[in-house]
């Protein structure tokens, strides 16, 4: 019988309730035996008893920053309860956490998948950015685990090619990344190889030496493979004592039957609240800033409702295509790579009503509401593109379909624009419309917001023919070189009285010294934390194919044919014809002063 990873409640950084007592601790204790298994609750038993003596607190380290989340785990020098919110509809648990726990405590992330593209690029180097930046736990381990077969030597010579990525020109650059690579290991096996499992775990044990251990696992593996790894790491690697979280990279499914299906696999052996589905955009610093500038700026909140904006525009290009992706992309496409999740988690963010407070829970509430209130996807409000081959100065520019991994009949859209629609009342009627494509002119990801014309505008005659232009936009370039600019229209110096557009500007680069940290440094230490903000609630996940799907089949079935657009070109001219059916205009094709 299948064993789950569910472990004793765990360490994740929540709320807590200061009258919570032991009392309660022990209520909610009862209420766990009868799903644990018994073999973890003496283990379990003692560690209270452990903590309840326990005096230190710890640092805040995860990326919300909110009080409730960092507080101390001790009142008036007596352990207390820290309330853990699960999932919603869950029952609550209590548990009680030290410092000494987190002194006394290993962690162990084991990146599954570790000979792939992800790992190297992302997962590797931000873990070594985390340890650079002293934000792991003094017992880390990390191990590497895929089929090839590699020696631990060999699996640092890989991965030491790739950290440098953003600390390489640091002080004492060489020196951390020795220490780093001593606490990486690996251990060849299959994914779904339980005995290879429990190889990993006598390995995980050797390195944990009897302490208490908590366990994150990151699978970055094809999702084929998600369900295997997880049941065989939940049966054969999962803590005994502490706990056990596993992040879980995208593709979630393909539609809303195979992401059910997948949510209700992995919750035969996770709860709720130990999946940490990633979506990489919602760790992106200007995406985080999103609700910092609208909740915290009295100029922005009240002007945040179809009474002030026109229309707001999510987009997404890349100014490269498919390569060495192709098998991938073929079974998903742009609508399912791009919009389904980032654009649309983007969308949730800015669309959502002032949450309750930052904790995990009220901001996904908030974030589930506005995907439910979507109007359902039209095909007419949709229009799909593919890139074709193209020679420019002398170089010749794949198509898509040249990529041997994909069929030469393949329909799938390298490129889409839709206009969404939020049926509630602050966005009732607003267009959102979403753009992504790849093998595009450029490479950038922006939020654009359009507001009215000035009602009564004194300086109409002041603009020339086009008033569209001289409406207020506000852009949050997300990528690359973040930025957050203000057009307004200002009075050009001189005696005269002409206007022209300007912009006010903050540009992160000039104004901030500090680097900007990867997506994925984020994330992994907001998972190690426990904080589930900017992780995908199951709810969530369901909200967003049910809107996409019905629009997914239909494109399938009646095998729309994707219009072509030259590789490095600005897409399909279709995009701008929707556009201009919901009285829109691009706000990235006009004259950018920062493109
Ligand atoms: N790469 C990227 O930029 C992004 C990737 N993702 C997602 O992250 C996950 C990992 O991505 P990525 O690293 O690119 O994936 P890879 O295709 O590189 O796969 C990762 C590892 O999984 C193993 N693997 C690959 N194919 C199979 C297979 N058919 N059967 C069994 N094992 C296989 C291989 O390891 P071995 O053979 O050694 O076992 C491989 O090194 C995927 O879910 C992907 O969709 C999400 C966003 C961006
Ligand atoms: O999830 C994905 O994201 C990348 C783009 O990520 P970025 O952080 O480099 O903007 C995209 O290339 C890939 O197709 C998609 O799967």
């Amino acid at each position: 019988m299948a064993t789950r990873l569910m472990t004793p409640p765990s360490s994740s950084s929540t709320n807590f309730s200061p009258s919570s007592s032991f009392n309660n601790e022990a209520k909610l204790f009862t209420r766990f035996i009868s799903r644990s298994r018994k073999s973890c609750l003496s283990t379990w038993v003692s560690q209270i008893h452990s903590k309840m003596n326990a005096k230190k607190h710890f640092r805040l380290k995860s990326s919300n920053g909110h009080p409730l989340n960092a507080v101390s785990l001790h009142y008036d020098g007596k352990p207390i309860a820290k309330e853990n919110i699960e999932s919603p509809g869950k029952e609550r648990q209590s548990i009680l956490i030290s410092e000494a726990e987190k002194g006394e405590s290993t962690l162990s992330i084991t990146v599954v998948g570790a000979s792939g593209d992800l790992a190297k690029k992302k997962i590797f180097p931000a873990l070594f950015a985390l340890f650079y930046e002293d934000c792991l736990p003094e017992n880390f381990t990390v191990f590497g685990y895929a089929r090839t077969k590699l020696t631990d030597e060999e699996l640092r010579n890989m991965i030491s090619k790739t950290l440098t990525c953003r600390i390489d020109k640091r002080e004492n650059c060489e020196d951390k990344m020795d220490q780093f690579l001593k606490r990486c290991f690996y251990q060849a096996g299959q994914y779904n190889s339980e005995e290879h499992f429990s190889e990993l775990d006598k390995k995980l044990k050797e390195k944990e030496d009897g302490k208490l251990s908590n366990r994150l696992f990151y699978l970055s593996v094809p999702p084929n493979i998600f369900v295997d790894v997880v049941r065989c790491a939940s049966c054969s690697a999962a803590s005994a004592n502490g706990w056990t979280r596993v992040i879980v990279e995208k593709p979630f499914g393909r539609d809303s039957e195979s992401s059910g299906e997948l949510t209700r696999c992995l919750k035969q052996y996770l709860n709720e609240d130990q999946i940490f589905r990633i979506d990489h955009y919602l760790g992106k610093e200007l995406v985080e800033n999103l609700s910092v500038l609208r909740f915290s700026n009295l100029v922005f909140e009240p002007l945040w409702s179809r009474n002030y904006i026109r229309n707001v525009q999510l987009i997404f290009s890349e100014d490269f295509g498919t390569e060495g992706r192709g098998g991938y992309f073929d079974n998903y496409g742009i609508i399912r790579d791009i919009m389904q999740n980032h654009l649309l988690q983007i969308l949730a963010l800015f669309a959502m009503e002032t949450p309750v407070s930052l904790d995990a829970e009220d901001i996904r509430n908030e974030k589930v509401k506005v995907l439910r209130s979507m109007k359902p996807l039209q095909l007419e409000d949709v229009i799909v593109g593919q890139y074709k081959g193209h020679s420019k100065g002398g170089r010749s520019y794949p198509a898509y379909t040249d990529d041997p991994m994909v069929p030469n009949d393949s329909l799938t859209p390298t490129f889409a624009a839709a206009a969404l629609f939020i049926n509630n009342a602050r966005w009732d009627g607003i267009p959102f419309l979403m753009k992504a494509g790849k093998a595009l002119h450029t490479k950038r990801a922006e939020i654009r917001v359009q507001f009215r014309h000035v009602p009564g505008n004194l300086y109409k005659r002041n603009f020339g023919t086009d008033l569209d232009k001289a409406t207020n936009e506000l852009v949050l370039r997300v990528q690359p070189d973040e930025a957050i600019y203000l057009k307004i229209n200002n009075k050009v110096p001189g005696l005269g009285m002409r206007l022209d557009r300007s912009d006010l500007n903050l540009l992160y680069r000039a104004r901030y010294r500090k680097e900007i940290p990867d997506a994925y440094e984020r994330l992994l230490l907001d998972a190690i934390e426990g904080e589930r903000r900017l992780f995908i609630r199951s709810d969530e996940l369901d909200a967003a194919w049910a809107l996409f799907t019905p629009l997914l089949k239909e494109l399938e079935e009646k095998k729309i044919v994707p219009e072509l657009y030259p590789y490095g070109s600005r897409g399909p001219v279709g995009a701008h014809y929707l556009a201009a059916k919901h009285n829109v205009r691009w706000g990235d094709l006009g004259n950018e002063m920062y493109e």
